[in-house]
């Protein structure tokens, strides 16, 4: 089956304008602390201006759940992608407050590590670098062959680019590619860039 696409960290109308001309499946808008985030009320906006087929994941750090569950309520995400230290319990309580799917980010450090993970009542896992002091959009990637067989579809993100990530996707098995990072310049996302990620991930399909 051909590989998904999530560009994440989208915070201003041109960054959406592009989402809608080059169509990845999922965006996600940040809403931890982080040089990308956006506030509900950006959110809002940016949301009602994305194209109806592509999916909004709302990126969270510990966030209580009922920000979250709001923020699913109002229809501004329709997915939850969670980054901090969230457990069995939190993400039983978001799903039964959202019904919304759920992406739980493992920051890999080990591949004892993501197969507890992957016992987790999420829908999909999200594979990440282990950077400290850091949740995520760290730009750096980690060791693939830490990447045990998963039954559960997940995300390979961390350190991806236009270059590495047909042979990333290859490697993995990666329901999804997500990057951040690699499709800015100077700390914005920049068109040319998503374009090409975007095309490299889906010639890995031929
Ligand atoms: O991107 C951020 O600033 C961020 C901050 C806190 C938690 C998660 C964050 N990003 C989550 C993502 O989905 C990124 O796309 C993912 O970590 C990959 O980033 P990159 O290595 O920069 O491509």
């Amino acid at each position: 089956m051909s590989s998904k696409v999530k560009i994440c960290g989208l915070r201003r109308l041109r960054d959406i304008e592009m989402a809608n001309l080059y169509e990845p499946d999922y965006v996600g808008f940040v809403f931890a602390a982080s040089s990308r985030q956006v506030t509900e009320e950006d959110a809002e906006s940016l949301k009602a201006e994305l194209a109806d087929g592509i999916l909004a994941a709302g990126v969270f750090v510990n966030a209580p759940a009922v920000q979250a569950a709001r923020i699913a309520e109002k229809g501004i995400i329709d997915m939850i992608q969670l980054h901090g230290d969230e457990d069995e319990a939190y993400i039983c309580s978001l799903k039964r407050l959202t019904g919304r799917p759920v992406i739980k980010a493992v920051r890999v450090q080990s591949r004892e590590q993501i197969l507890q993970a992957e016992k987790l009542p999420c829908d999909y896992l999200l594979l990440d670098t282990y950077t400290k002091g850091q949740y995520g959009g760290s730009g750096k990637s980690f060791d693939l062959s830490l990447i045990p067989g998963l039954s559960k579809p997940f995300f390979l993100a961390g350190g991806l680019n236009a270059e590495n990530v047909r042979q990333a996707l290859e490697i993995s098995g990666a329901f999804a590619a997500d990057v951040s990072s690699a499709v800015e310049t100077d700390g914005y996302k920049d068109t040319d860039k998503v374009k090409a990620f975007i095309q490299a991930v889906r010639e890995e399909k031929r």
